[in-house]
This record gives C-alpha cells, sequence and structure tokens, in this order.
C-alpha cells in the first residue's frame, strides 16, 4: 500500500495527517496505526487523523492516538483546520464532524480558534478535579509542574481503579498568575506525556476559570502557549470554549507499506 501524508504539530502535540477523502486507508488496522506513529520503526507521532467527507459539514476528522484508540483531540483539530485550508477544503471559517460532534473553527494571524463541545460540569476527583472536554481528563494542583514526576504520577492515576477500564488523560497544573496557568500532561493512548494537550489545556482552564472567576485563561505548556476562552452559566455548565493557538505542517512524505 502507498499514500502520501504530512506532519503537523500544534504546540508540540504532533500528527500523522492524511487527506482520506477516497477513504482508502484502512482504518479497522490498529497495527498499521500504531506501526505508522512508532517513534523508531514508524513515521512517529503522538496521534494520527484521517480527514474523510462528510455531508452537511466541510469535512470529517477521525483521531487515532498512537496506541489506535480513538478519541476528541483538541490540538489535533486545530491541525486538521490548518491542513484542510492548506487542501483548499476551506478558507479561513468551516464547521467539520469529529467524535464528539460537531465543531467550529476560524484561522486569523496565522492562529487556529477552534470551538470545543460544552462542557456540562467539573467534577471533584478526591483532591483533584474530572472533566470530560472531548476526552476524559483528570486535573491535579502541584506545587511547581517544572519538577513533578508527570509520567510517574500521571501513569499511576491513569491505570487507577477509578479510571477503568478506558482510563484517563492526567494533567497537573502550577498558577503562575492571576489568569496565566502552567500545564503539563500525560496522556492515555500515546501513555506518557505529550508537549502539550488540547483538550487536556481546556480542561484545566476550566477548572482555574471556575475557581477564580475568568472567562479567559493563557496556558504555558512545554510545546508552546494556548489560550481558552468561555463561558459559565449557573448549573456549572460550561459553553463557548474557544482553544487557540498555532498549527504548523512540518513535513510532507509517502508511506510504502511492504
Ligand atoms: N489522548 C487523548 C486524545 C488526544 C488528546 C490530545 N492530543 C488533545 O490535543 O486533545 C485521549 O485518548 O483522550
Amino acid at each position: 500500500m502507498e499514500f502520501s501524508f504530512y506532519k503537523y504539530q500544534g504546540t508540540g502535540n504532533d500528527f500523522i495527517m492524511i487527506d482520506d477523502r477516497v477513504e482508502n486507508f484502512p482504518e479497522q488496522d490498529l497495527q498499521l496505526v500504531q506501526n505508522l506513529c512508532d517513534r523508531k520503526f514508524g513515521i512517529g507521532a503522538d496521534g494520527l487523523i484521517l480527514i474523510r467527507n462528510k455531508e452537511g459539514f466541510d469535512f470529517e476528522m477521525i483521531y487515532f492516538n498512537a496506541d489506535g484508540s480513538q478519541s476528541m483531540c483538541g490540538n489535533g483539530a486545530r491541525c486538521a483546520v490548518a491542513f484542510s485550508k492548506f487542501l483548499g477544503i476551506i478558507s479561513d471559517q468551516t464547521r467539520f464532524m469529529a467524535i464528539d460532534g460537531p465543531h467550529t473553527a476560524n484561522i486569523a494571524d496565522e492562529l487556529i480558534s477552534l470551538e470545543m463541545s460544552p462542557v456540562n460540569s467539573l467534577s471533584n476527583a478526591g483532591q483533584d478535579y474530572f472533566v470530560n472536554t472531548g476526552s476524559p481528563h483528570h486535573v491535579r494542583f502541584v506545587e511547581d509542574v517544572i519538577t513533578y514526576p508527570v509520567v510517574e504520577a500521571g501513569k499511576a492515576i491513569r491505570y487507577s481503579e477509578a479510571y477503568q477500564p478506558k482510563g484517563t488523560n492526567v494533567n497537573f497544573i502550577t498558577p503562575i498568575s492571576e489568569n496565566e496557568i502552567h500545564v503539563r500532561t500525560y496522556e492515555r493512548g500515546v501513555e506518557n506525556e505529550t508537549l502539550s494537550c488540547g483538550t487536556g489545556v481546556t480542561a484545566c482552564a476550566l477548572v482555574y476559570g471556575y475557581q477564580n472567576e475568568l472567562n479567559e485563561v493563557k496556558i504555558k505548556t512545554p510545546g508552546g502557549n494556548l489560550s481558552v476562552n468561555f463561558t459559565s452559566a449557573a448549573d456549572g455548565s460550561f459553553q463557548n470554549i474557544i482553544l487557540t493557538g498555532p498549527a504548523q505542517q512540518v513535513y510532507q512524505g509517502k508511506w510504502k507499506s511492504k
């Protein structure tokens, strides 16, 4: 089998991007997805995204984590919007479908602003928090996220009884200022720390914003800077959640499998 692929990164979260509007990528072949995402024996990426046609929408994105599992992916969606513009499918506005439902996005000054799904509520998880922003996120405040053992602590929470069988992503926050936080994330399905996680920083922004009565939070991650804007309602729900940040094409290639 042979196909063209592109590599994109959104604040260091990197993806193999495939224009699969002809629908010939074997998306049932999870071993192929794992092989392609393998950083030593394959192309290497946190995840793989297929762009396909979808009636009533500009496109549909199908996201796979590196282990082949599927979920919503905020950074991946921002990269899919940039890729769709590169392919000429859209200009600077779009409405597309993802696993957690329809999304809108727009492109301005090289930044992609993605509308995330609304969030019904935050919940407590022991001393920490849990929120689903299209994918599940455990959120923990720590003294110093820079020195915190993110992979060890993240893995323990991700595989804990409380989150069996599907697991969760795990985010660690240290506030920087009144409206800015530093976040590091252990990602389910990558089973490692990623340089940033879009649905993860969104979860962190909602928790921090709720605690500090903010409607905009800036987030520093090891892979770059993002911002999240949102409105909240008296019933504890959140709407108009917008994740904004850069997305960049870094490589184009052809894959030939034996
Ligand atoms: N690993 C996540 C999906 C990708 C999330 C992350 N890459 C993002 O940007 O949202 C999960 O299995 O729920």
